[in-house]
């Protein structure tokens, strides 16, 4: 786990959370398409405070990076947003395009995949930390500008020696760690880092896993990780919030959430994960639904070993459970407040039949 930072012992000594950095409430990014809209994110409520690490994870195609690109005004055109992401106190959501330019870098941050794509094959690594200072931090000398590109990239474990060199005397990995010194050498308060170490060996992934969870130590920075790798979640996230068919469906403590998963997807995602102690492969049955399609009910319900009739129709209230964990599923609102089951009707806690889903079916 990441170090403390001063300002973080100050505010647990005072025996307070601290204010989060950012906040999105209801946020609704649905993407506009031939034949419909697509509700990649549908209505997602999380905090993140400085210094933390929040892993996003889920199945493919359940809403992350559209969540991650969301909260940075990042969409493609004919994209609607709607909620709130409060970033220290300015709603971005609706924000003018020129404003959140001006945020992006600085103060806001985002890790791609594939640095080729991002960096610039005719401009040398030095010209790609000239351009990004030079854009947001005007005063800073030529000296100076080296200085911090040589600390960034030094904590990235790239030599000086190295500032000259063009991206395709790279490796894959150091790149990646190249396009990280870059985030961060504006030393933005808010990062999304969005499958940053997919196409890495374990050796890089391990060395940019340790390099992220650093970010708390020396810049008290604020991650959201969006990844398909429990393990990484489990060594190097405080919190984790799990996403399924654009809602997140459990959210909370990263330790608490892997010792005792509550939503039944939470439960399900992590059994399909493989580990030493695995004696067969599980997976879950069928495929998350279609997000074209308007959804109601728990949109989990048609593949979730104990729904009940109930949950196809009425969507579960997010409950708060011991520890703080966030969950939102029938089974444990009824038990949080059993009053809650007159909304499903006088057979909505009979157990729902799961339809068999034969490898047919898939296909
Ligand atoms: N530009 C787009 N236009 C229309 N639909 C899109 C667009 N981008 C993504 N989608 C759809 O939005 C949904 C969420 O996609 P998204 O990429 O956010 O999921 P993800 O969880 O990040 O998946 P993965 O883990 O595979 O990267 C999917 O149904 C996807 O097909």
């Amino acid at each position: 786990m990441a170090t403390t930072t001063a300002a973080a012992e100050a505010a647990d000594a005072a025996g307070g959370e601290r204010e989060p950095v950012l906040s999105v409430r209801d946020l609704r990014v649905w993407y506009g398409t031939e034949r419909g809209p697509v509700r990649a994110v549908d209505g997602v409520t999380f905090d993140v405070r400085p210094g933390e690490t929040l892993g996003l994870v889920g199945e493919s195609g359940c809403g992350k990076s559209t969540l991650g690109r969301g909260v940075l005004g990042l969409t493609p055109t004919g994209t609607a947003l709607s909620g709130v992401v409060d970033f220290k106190g300015t709603n971005l959501v609706g924000l003018p395009p020129k404003r959140l330019q001006k945020l992006r870098g600085p103060d806001l941050g985002l890790i791609f995949q594939e640095p080729m794509t991002r960096l610039n094959p005719l401009m040398k690594i030095s010209e790609h930390f000239e351009e990004a200072l030079r854009t947001h931090e005007r005063k800073l000398s030529k000296t100076a500008i080296r200085e911090r590109a040589l600390e960034a990239l030094r904590g990235m474990g790239i030599p000086p020696s190295r500032y000259n060199s063009y991206p395709h005397e790279f490796s894959g990995g150091m790149r990646q760690r190249i396009m990280i010194a870059l985030a961060l050498v504006l030393r933005p308060a808010f990062v999304v880092a969005d499958e940053p170490t997919t196409a890495l060996d374990v050796l890089v992934e391990a060395q940019i896993i340790k390099i992220l969870a650093d970010l708390r130590k020396n810049f008290d920075t604020a991650l959201v990780l969006i990844t398909h790798n429990l393990g990484i979640v489990a060594e190097a996230c405080d919190r984790v919030a799990v996403m399924y068919a654009g809602h997140i469906v459990e959210q909370g403590d990263a330790r608490e959430v892997f010792a005792n998963p509550q939503h039944p997807y939470t439960k399900e995602l992590l059994r399909s994960t493989i580990s030493l102690s695995t004696t067969g492969l599980h997976y879950i049955p069928g495929s998350p639904p279609d997000l074209g399609r308007p959804l109601e009910g728990c949109r989990f319900a048609a593949r979730c070993p104990v729904a009940m009739r109930g949950c196809e129709e009425h969507e579960p209230p997010e409950v708060v459970l011991a520890g703080g964990v966030r969950s939102a599923c029938w089974h444990q609102a009824l038990e949080a407040d059993p009053s809650l089951g007159e909304e499903l009707g006088k057979d909505g806690r009979e157990p729902l039949a799961v339809k068999e889903i034969s490898v047919a079916d898939e296909a």
